[in-house]
């Protein structure tokens, strides 16, 4: 079998989990897996699932863990020969089991960033909506103001990135991010990082994952990801 890393970063909206995992994927060649990708890919696609989350997406709600679990989880099955990284999935306990039903994970990121460093930050996101492209006028700019970087379209704000809406996002993300928490930390998988800029905690993830996916050639054994679910 070959050697296969499977782990999930999570963290607050604004936290730097798009960021991070983009580099995670670059430096040691996993495939960055994100559920909010997927949920675009199927809106674009018309998909019974995509027209149902964009429901919940345009006022601001979690999707239904139902829709999630039916969209992600096969997705899991066929990448069974690969080593992943998921980002913005599993968002609730109840994903969470469904994951553990199906796959072994390693590790878990989980990032701890005080609130006025998330509001300072989700006030200068701008994302390119049809692919989810983010940007930030003080971190990461785009070369044209307002403009995506690949298609040129047009840049947007999503209206729950606003800071009277991220109190109240903020404490939904407490609530039902605390059992996962809890959950990765009995297995003993949990890693949390803190701090207000992506590129001092960086050599810490970088340092940690370092360690612990394995290097070519060693083979470990593991459980494929199958429907237990
Ligand atoms: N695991 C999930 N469960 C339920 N809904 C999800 C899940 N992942 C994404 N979504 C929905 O899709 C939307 C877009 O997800 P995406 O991760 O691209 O952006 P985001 O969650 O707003 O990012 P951030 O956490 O940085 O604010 C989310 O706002 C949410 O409504
Ligand atoms: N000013 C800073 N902005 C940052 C940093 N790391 C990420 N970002 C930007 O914040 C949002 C949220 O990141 P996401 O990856 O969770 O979407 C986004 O606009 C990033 O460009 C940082 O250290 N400083």
């Amino acid at each position: 079998m070959a050697k296969l890393f499977r782990a999930v970063i999570m963290g607050p909206p604004g936290s730097g989990k798009g960021t991070i995992s983009e580099r995670i994927a670059q430096r040691f060649g996993l495939t960055r897996l994100s559920s909010g990708d997927f949920i675009r890919e199927n809106i674009a696609a018309n998909t019974d699932a995509g027209v149902l989350a964009k429901t919940y997406i345009e006022r601001g709600l979690l999707v239904p863990d139902h829709v999630m679990t039916r969209l992600l989880l096969p997705r899991l099955e066929e990448m069974t020969r690969h080593s992943w990284l998921m980002d913005g999935f599993p968002r609730t306990l109840a994903q969470a089991e469904a994951l553990n039903s199906t796959c072994d994970l390693d590790l878990v990121i989980s990032l701890n960033i005080p609130y006025e460093t998330l509001k300072e930050r989700l006030s200068d996101r701008w994302i390119h909506p049809a692919s989810g492209r983010v940007y930030n006028m003080g971190f990461n700019p785009p070369h044209v103001q307002g403009r995506d970087d690949i298609s040129g379209e047009p840049l947007i704000q999503h209206d729950d990135d606003k800071p009277e809406a991220l109190v109240a996002r903020l404490r939904h993300y407490k609530d039902v991010a605390k059992p996962i928490i809890d959950l990765y930390k009995s297995k003993g998988i949990l890693h949390t990082f803190s701090g207000t800029e992506t590129d001092r905690i960086w050599p810490y993830i970088n340092s940690l994952l370092s360690t612990k996916i394995p290097m070519e050639g060693t083979h470990r054994t593991q459980r494929p990801c199958t429907r237990g679910y």
